[in-house]
């Protein structure tokens, strides 16, 4: 699991990891893990053009002491200070003591640069990159350099991952103690690149549960449901899907294929488009409808190419058992409704959905990917799956820990991506899982499925996504 806490909760921790050690040592613990790496990331220090750009606080500090261990191996550092008279003392003075400079001319230097690293801004970084630094930044881009970030890319948003001006893109982005949800959460995410975790020894001091976590392959491994010796079907579960018009009969069939690969025994599709379903799967029960008359289900999924039926919605939200909700199935929500529910409910909208859903832009909620899954969880007293490349996984309590899918991938924004997540997502409901973790594994292994079908690097249809689950299944479960 990788857990990711907020800038607040950072502080207080290295203030009292800090009481207990000589002074300076957790910033020379954060120095060397980031020399480290970008030695790694040389691969040869001698001779390598370094460059630092340094901001008035700690996080240029980082950035200094990291560049004197590289002077210190024979690489030419230069200094970028961008606050002059405010920056680290005692950074500066380790820099130049192991042969480091000021630069005169800080674009000569750039321009030339194998290696540069952002201390502009770390958790103390409040908006974009201001404007004395936005030529720098440019400038590093457009070097052939390595750009490290230090702790998090500057002009980003630490606790959101909301980029509110101009931010510093990096290749790869080393931080500290723990990872900030920004690292985790687009649009800051994709400014970080590959993302390096430096233990400073902060974790005693870290409240467990964290805010935020992403789930790794041995966490979804543990969470996959397993048929046992003396199971039934209708022990493994029983998935109902109401899905599909005689206009979007596709939907259906795509939550179906979802559903038949997400480890319930057996799925029983209800709604318009039975012929296009059985022809396709033939394992699948059909009926016409309505919902409760269909059979008994542990679990529902409403709403892919539905169309406009307020009616069968509610009719889902009645039942005793979870139900998901996607797509046309979110139009007519009403919160209360979904509150005063016995069972637990999972909302998978995307980003368009749940602006309708909170009455805001589509822009906020990209923007504000976390603060958005967090009122909409709170709102409707439901678990809430925020589609996108940074899917979030929201339950009703604020406590719970939001879960974050590290597997996204840009091929899974194909035509009928989300009705195949919803048909897995709730098969792993009505096989038993909590809301929160069978949106957060549905999401994963919809990632990786998404992943290995685009392996070739070509363009992949929803089909193949679904047709990869079961691979992706077995390679969470036995790695390597
Ligand atoms: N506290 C500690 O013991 C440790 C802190 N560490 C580092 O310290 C960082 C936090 O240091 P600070 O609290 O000094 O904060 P930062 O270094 O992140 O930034 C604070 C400074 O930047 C200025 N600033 C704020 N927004 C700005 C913007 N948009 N553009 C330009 N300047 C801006 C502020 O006026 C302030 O002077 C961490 O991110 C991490 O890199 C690490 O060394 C690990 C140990
Ligand atoms: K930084």
């Amino acid at each position: 699991m990788r857990s990711a806490h907020h800038a607040e909760t950072v502080r207080h921790a290295e203030a009292e990891l800090m009481a207990r050690l000589p002074e300076g040592t957790l910033m020379r613990r954060a120095a060397a893990g980031l020399a480290a790496v970008c030695a790694d990331l040389l691969g040869r220090v001698y001779g390598a053009r370094v460059v630092l750009l340094v901001g008035s606080g700690d996080n240029g500090g980082d950035a200094l002491y990291a560049g004197a261990l590289l002077a210190r191996r024979g690489a030419g550092v230069s200094a970028v200070p961008l606050a002059p008279g405010r920056t680290h003392a005692g950074g500066l003075a380790a820099l130049t003591g192991a042969g480091g400079r000021v630069a005169d001319d800080p674009f000569a230097v750039l321009a030339t640069a194998d290696l540069v690293l952002d201390g502009i801004t770390g958790i103390g970084g409040r908006g974009g990159l201001r404007p004395d630094a936005v030529p720098l930044a440019r400038a590093a881009r457009g070097s052939d350099a390595v750009i490290v970030a230090v702790d998090l890319p500057s002009g980003t948003e630490a606790d959101s991952g909301e980029v509110r001006g101009e931010a510093l893109r990096a290749d790869a982005t080393v931080t500290f103690g723990t990872y900030k949800p920004g690292l985790l959460i687009d649009p800051a995410h994709t400014y970080a690149g590959t993302v390096r975790l430096v233990d400073i020894g902060l974790g005693p001091y870290l409240p467990d549960p964290p805010p935020l976590e992403a789930l790794q392959h041995q966490d979804v491994a543990r969470l996959l449901p397993e048929p046992s010796g003396e199971s039934d079907k209708y022990r493994r579960g029983v998935v109902g899907i109401v899905a599909g018009s005689a206009r979007y009969p596709g939907a259906a069939v795509l939550a179906v294929a979802g559903a038949l690969r997400g480890g319930a025994g057996a799925v029983r599709y209800v709604g318009h488009a039975a012929d296009a379903v059985i022809a396709r799967f033939p394992e699948a029960l059909v009926h016409s409808g309505p919902p409760a008359r269909a059979g008994q289900v542990q679990a529902w999924v409403v709403g892919p190419g539905l169309g406009d039926d307020p009616d069968v919605v509610r009719e889902v939200l009645e039942s005793r058992v979870p139900v998901l909700v996607d797509a046309d199935g979110l139009r007519p929500l009403d919160p209360a409704t979904v509150r005063d529910r016995g069972a637990a409910t999972l909302l998978t909208p995307h980003a368009g959905e749940a602006a309708a859903l909170l009455g805001v832009s589509r822009g906020r909620v990209e923007a504000a990917r976390l603060a958005s899954v967090r009122e909409l969880a709170a709102r409707f007293g439901a678990t809430v799956l925020l589609k996108g490349s940074t899917t979030l996984v929201a339950s009703p309590d604020g406590s719970v820990p939001v879960r974050v899918n590290p597997m996204g991938t840009p091929w899974l924004a194909t035509a009928g991506s989300g009705d195949v997540l919803s048909g897995l997502a709730g098969s792993l409901l009505a096989a038993g899982l909590g809301a929160a973790d069978a949106g957060a594994v549905a999401a994963y292994l919809h990632g990786l499925a998404g992943r290995d079908a685009a392996g070739r690097g070509v363009p992949v249809t929803s089909f193949e996504v679904a047709d990869a689950v079961g691979g992706a299944w077995g390679r969470v479960r036995s790695p390597g």
